[in-house]
């Protein structure tokens, strides 16, 4: 990989296969726990790629072997081309993985901290002050600029950490449940933030509880589960996977009280409202297509945490 370190050149993602990412009956245990069985996986460069899977499915595992930060038991893992075990030091050269590598210094302003890493890898005054003014810009942060970090709030500090992670143009950035605990507005203030990094040439590997995240931003979508890739696709593949349209029935309060699988069709449904209860007669009816949600129980057995919590 070649790159300019003044933030202007865009980096090279590509392995020699066009994967940024790829892995290879990749496994991993711990003590008699088996995470990950034999993972393969590819990532297409300059996409981004959403990694869903219930809880302990082995997501961060897999973030941590990608980002050398964890060996493997077993199987192989390159990124951007580079094996993570034989060519470590050139695969952290060429990954950013967020709230890890970047720490926000709480005293001092958004600028200074941006300015003050941009030094740290390297940037003369003037790149550095070019490139601080490109981050702030892209993050939203020019109005915060000279505000403390202390005083940041949840989703000022994760654009920060993540404009901090992103000084040298990272081929692959990893981003662990970047929203997670951030209310709706910063969560979608960040996703077009998340969506534009891209555009940088960069693939971004992230992983999310939040499955509307996964739909609105995922080029590619892949659900694991028990330690394997169960499915992988764009949310609309996966969607079709399910098969069936959804029949809902709701009360006044717009609530949905039953989902009944259907094919769509005119016979299909009236089949299905003729085996309704009397009391189920009485509500209203809708119908739609899957959701990434009915994927996720489809294809894991179990809802998700949001819907657990619903
Ligand atoms: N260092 C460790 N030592 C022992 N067990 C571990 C270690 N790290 C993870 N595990 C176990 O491995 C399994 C997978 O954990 P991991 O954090 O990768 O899952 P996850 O898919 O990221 O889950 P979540 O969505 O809850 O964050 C879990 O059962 C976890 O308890």
């Amino acid at each position: 990989m070649s790159r300019r370190t003044d933030g202007r050149d865009r980096p090279m993602t590509d392995s020699p296969t066009g994967y940024a990412i790829e892995t290879d009956r990749l496994t991993k245990s711990f003590g008699e726990v088996a995470v990950l069985r034999g993972l393969d996986l590819r990532v297409p460069a300059g996409r981004i790629f959403a990694l869903l899977g219930p809880n302990g499915a082995g997501k961060t595992t897999l973030i941590n072997i990608l980002s050398t930060l964890l060996p493997p038991d077993g199987g192989r893992a390159r990124v951007g081309g580079f094996d993570v075990v034989g060519d470590r030091e050139r695969v952290k050269s060429v990954i950013s993985l967020t709230g890890q590598y970047a720490a926000v210094d709480e005293i001092l302003t958004g600028r200074e901290n941006l300015i003050m890493l941009c030094r740290l890898s390297g940037l003369d005054r003037q790149q550095a002050t070019t490139r601080t003014a490109q981050l702030l810009e892209q993050f939203d942060l020019v109005d915060a600029a000279a505000k403390r970090a202390g005083s940041y709030s949840g989703g000022m500090r994760r654009r920060l950490d993540l404009a901090l992670g992103l000084i040298a143009i990272p081929s692959v950035i990893f981003l662990d449940e970047p929203t997670t605990g951030l209310d709706t507005r910063s969560r979608q203030a960040l996703w077009q933030v998340i969506g534009s990094l891209t555009e940088l040439g960069a693939t971004v590997f992230l992983t999310t509880q939040y499955l509307e995240e996964a739909d609105q931003l995922a080029d590619r979508i892949a659900v694991i589960n028990d330690g394997v890739l169960v499915a992988e696709g764009s949310a609309h593949e996966l969607k079709n996977r399910v098969g069936t349209d959804v029949l809902e029935l709701r009360d006044a309060d717009d609530r949905v009280i039953t989902e009944l699988g259907t094919d769509g069709t005119a016979d299909g449904l009236q089949r299905l409202l003729a085996g309704l209860t009397e009391e189920q007669r009485r509500l209203r009816v809708s119908v739609r297509r899957p959701s990434l949600d009915d994927v996720f129980l489809h294809l894991t057995g179990q809802p998700t945490d949001q819907e657990t919590a619903a």
